[in-house]
């Protein structure tokens, strides 16, 4: 058993992992208010690869923060694995993004004075994994994302598609339910971006957990169980 912070709802073994219900999110009000969702709903089953596609502007990173608790919708709900977001406090929030969500950037997001294990062991020291496990994990994770012989290099000495197979593995390092990825082959060549879609798609199916990635690139298009598209925020197409 799982402790339960207080003041959130009880997990139910069948609630899908991700229900976003009627969600809505504006930024500025009046006349001036950009409306970047506008009523969005769909579910995610546990171990589902979903593409969220759309245009630029059409409000796929504002929802990919607001289902990873990073910001607050004006309207609508957000549940992860039957937990309402809104249900929770700023701690427990944080100890949910923390313990069940891996997070994903284009930008990589590595800390370049760590080398690759210390950077995949940033998540296990926020948790207070000791140092010995942290390490063991991390050398784990590194070889699973074929980065075996690169964890003493730092961000610098790796090409782009390492240093996002090094972000990839540090999603993983405290077995989330959840990975959330915006754009991740963005700034990839093709080729290299298409390596790291199908690592996401191996590691979604080797390790049970149920991501959302936001992308224009067509191979995870085809990889994805289902794709959702986004068009001035609201849904167009769900196909699965
Ligand atoms: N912090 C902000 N303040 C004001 N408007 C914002 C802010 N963030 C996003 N927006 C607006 O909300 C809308 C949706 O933006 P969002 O970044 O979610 O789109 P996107 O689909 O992720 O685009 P891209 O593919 O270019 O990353 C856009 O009109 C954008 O200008």
């Amino acid at each position: 058993m799982t402790e339960q912070p207080v003041g959130t709802v009880t997990t139910s073994t069948t609630a899908p992992m991700v229900a976003v219900t009627d969600l809505r999110h504006s930024f500025g009000s009046g006349e001036r208010a950009v409306h970047a969702l506008r009523g969005v709903s769909f579910s995610i089953g546990r171990g589902e690869l979903t593409a969220l596609k759309g245009r630029s502007g059409s409000g796929k990173t504002t929802l990919l923060n607001l289902v990873g608790g990073l910001d607050n919708p004006t309207g609508g709900s957000i549940a992860l694995d039957g937990t309402e977001l809104a249900g929770l406090d700023e701690e427990a929030r944080l100890a949910m993004r923390r313990d069940r969500i891996g997070f994903v950037f284009q930008s990589f997001g590595l800390i370049p004075v760590l080398t690759a294990a210390e950077n995949v062991g940033v998540p296990m020291r926020l948790r207070k994994v000791p140092s010995a496990q942290r390490e063991e994990r991390a050398r784990t994770l590194l070889a699973m994302v074929g980065l075996a012989d690169h964890a003493d290099q730092r961000p610098g000495e790796l090409s782009g598609g390492q240093q996002q197979r090094v972000a990839i593995a540090r999603a993983l390092a405290n077995e989330p339910d959840l990975i959330i990825a915006d754009e991740p082959t963005g700034q990839l060549d093709s080729e290299t971006g298409r390596a790291i879609m199908q690592l996401l798609r191996a590691v979604v199916r080797s390790e049970g957990v149920t991501a959302l990635v936001a992308t224009h690139d067509p191979t995870l298009m085809e990889l994805a169980d289902r794709v959702i598209e986004l068009q001035d925020g609201r849904i167009v197409e769900a196909a699965s």
